[in-house]
């Protein structure tokens, strides 16, 4: 399986440029869905953000393709208007976009049809030894095995080609499997990069550095310390114009099945060996693997699922997800709250409250671990047991709530104070894009913030019964007022336990 065809980390050697981090290297990257969302929005802004940090060098080149019948100029008319509106204005520089978009190529292809004549694209791309080779897969999940095997029919596989497969792996384990199977009938598992975009954030990286590089945080970091730990991802915006893919997803698979799940995976991990890819994705596997199975008991009393009604968000009034909707039936998730626990002994007893959703009252991606209580009381005031919150977004950092004696009161009386590390004032730096590092990584061979294939089957292996009881009505949908924090169910999930939903504003 994955294991064994797993990992053999390209060597620096092995790849044209030497050190890559820090000087300039060449590399052709094809993109398989140039004209879509996702290549305008993040794939080409990131790359302009790495050539503009000096690490693309001239000779590199980024190909587009895409059934759509354009030229390469074009093409980069249309990239440079991506790239003046999804640019920050801070770091967009007219004379290093149009440097930036030289290196851009278009050739048009159906993926579906493999007989086609590939040869302006094979011309393009350079055969030298070593020469890293990606082919970015940004299309629709369908396309994926087709493109693998229509790459492959056209001979277009070196040792050092990669291929970069966009989320979602599947819709169910079984066409999860199914893409697996069918693009490893072409590409070894280390050449298989399954991006997860949560695992490019800084903040998503830095709970590995919280954890295993601060030895005061990793001793108390089990069930004797901690009561338990709610991840939140919640979003003001609705489906936009995603909603004909978002219909077919929901929350469940858009979020939780990936992101949030490998979030969970980072913060309940035992600690790897190494920051390496092998050792990581084990770590991470296990805990995947030692979530309790939901029961049809667990989907009705441990799960909630909602959709967005019509209500107010930031001032605007905004309609529901049906009225998002081109069709407007549905019973499709836009929110759901998942009480989860895992079955190892550094987290017995301890409940991991997932919730997510979209059209709620704010943009904050949370991870807050809620300390226990002291056990006895020397204070007139009962303290409060204390918290670590992780912003992985928006103001990113970290805060810990501490019960501290009201200097304004000459008694013991104890109110929560918070130290507070944010990232920009403490190193003062832009925050990159997740796509820059990433992409940069899939060139450089990396692996490491990429989901192996058992991650993947491990993940849907979890989520598989839940969309089935779903599917079959076990916990039924409700609804939520658009800019709400959600239904009212999902605050009895952790009621049930005297638990509260923390958010940022009321948490730090
Ligand atoms: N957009 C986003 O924010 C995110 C997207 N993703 C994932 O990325 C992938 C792409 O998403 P997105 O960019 O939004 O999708 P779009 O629908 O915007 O783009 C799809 C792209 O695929 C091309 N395409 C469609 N059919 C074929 C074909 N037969 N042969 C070759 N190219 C084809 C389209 O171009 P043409 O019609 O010219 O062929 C277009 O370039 C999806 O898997 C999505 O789930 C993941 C996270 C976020
Ligand atoms: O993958 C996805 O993620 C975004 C949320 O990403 P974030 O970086 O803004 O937290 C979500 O809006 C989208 O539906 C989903 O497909």
């Amino acid at each position: 399986m994955a294991e064994n065809r797993e990992n053999i980390r390209l060597s620096a050697e092995e790849i044209s440029g030497g050190d890559q981090e820090s000087s300039p290297f060449g590399f052709d990257f094809v993109i398989v869905g140039a004209t879509g969302d996702l290549t305008m929005r993040k794939l080409l802004p990131a790359f302009y953000e790495r050539f503009r940090g000096d690490q693309i060098d001239g000779t590199t080149k980024i190909i587009g393709t895409a059934r759509s019948p354009l030229s390469s100029e074009e093409y980069r008319t249309k990239a440079a208007e991506a790239l003046k509106a999804f640019v920050a204005a801070e770091t967009y520089d007219a004379s290093k976009a149009e440097a930036f978009l030289r290196l851009l190529h278009y050739v048009p292809l159906d993926m579906t049809e493999q007989n086609a004549d590939w040869s302006a694209l094979s011309s393009l791309l350079k055969t030298e030894k070593g020469r890293p080779r990606v082919f970015y897969l940004a299309t629709a999940p369908k396309l994926y095995v087709p493109t693998a095997d229509a790459i492959a029919h056209n001979s277009l596989i070196t040792d050092t080609t990669r291929i970069v497969l966009e989320k979602p792996i599947g819709t169910d384990l079984a066409s999860a499997t199914a893409i697996n199977d069918g693009v490893g009938q072409h590409f070894r598992e280390n050449q298989i990069f399954r991006i997860d975009h949560y695992l490019g954030k800084q903040t998503v990286q830095n709970i590995l550095a919280l954890r295993f590089a601060n030895p005061i945080i990793e001793r108390i970091w089990n069930a004797d310390s901690i009561a338990h730990v709610q991840i939140t991802a919640s979003e003001t915006v609705g489906v936009g114009q995603r909603g004909s893919y978002y219909d077919t997803a929901g929350a469940l698979r858009d979020m939780v099945q990936n992101h949030l799940l490998q979030v969970l995976s980072f913060v309940a991990m035992e600690p790897p060996t190494a920051i390496a890819p092998t050792v990581l994705r084990d770590e991470k596997l296990k805990i995947l693997r030692a979530l309790r199975p939901m029961t049809d008991d667990m989907i009705r009393t441990d799960t909630v699922r909602a959709q967005y009604a019509a209500g107010e968000v930031d001032g605007t009034t905004v309609g529901s997800y049906l009225d998002d909707l081109e069709d407007g039936e549905s019973t499709t998730e836009t929110y759901l709250a998942i009480r989860a626990e895992i079955r190892t002994a550094r987290w017995a007893g301890v409940p991991f409250y997932i919730r997510t959703g979209k059209r709620l009252a704010q943009k904050e991606t949370t991870v807050i671990v809620q300390f226990r209580p002291q056990p006895w009381a020397i204070f007139p005031d009962k303290p409060e047991p204390g918290r670590l919150v992780i912003r992985i977004q928006p103001n990113e950092g970290i805060s810990l709530s501490l019960s501290s004696k009201d200097p304004s009161t000459e008694q013991f009386c104890l109110r929560e104070a918070s130290l507070d590390v944010s990232y920009e004032k403490a190193f003062n730096t832009r925050y990159p894009d997740s796509y820059e590092d990433l992409l940069m990584a899939a060139v450089r061979g990396d692996q490491v913030s990429f989901i192996r294939r058992d991650e993947v089957e491990a993940s849907w292996h979890w989520v598989e019964p839940i969309l089935n009881g779903w599917a079959a009505n076990i916990r039924p949908l409700e609804t939520y007022p658009a800019g709400s924090r959600g239904p009212k169910s999902a605050d009895d999930l952790l009621a049930r336990n005297d638990f509260v939903w923390k958010e940022l504003t009321d948490a730090c």
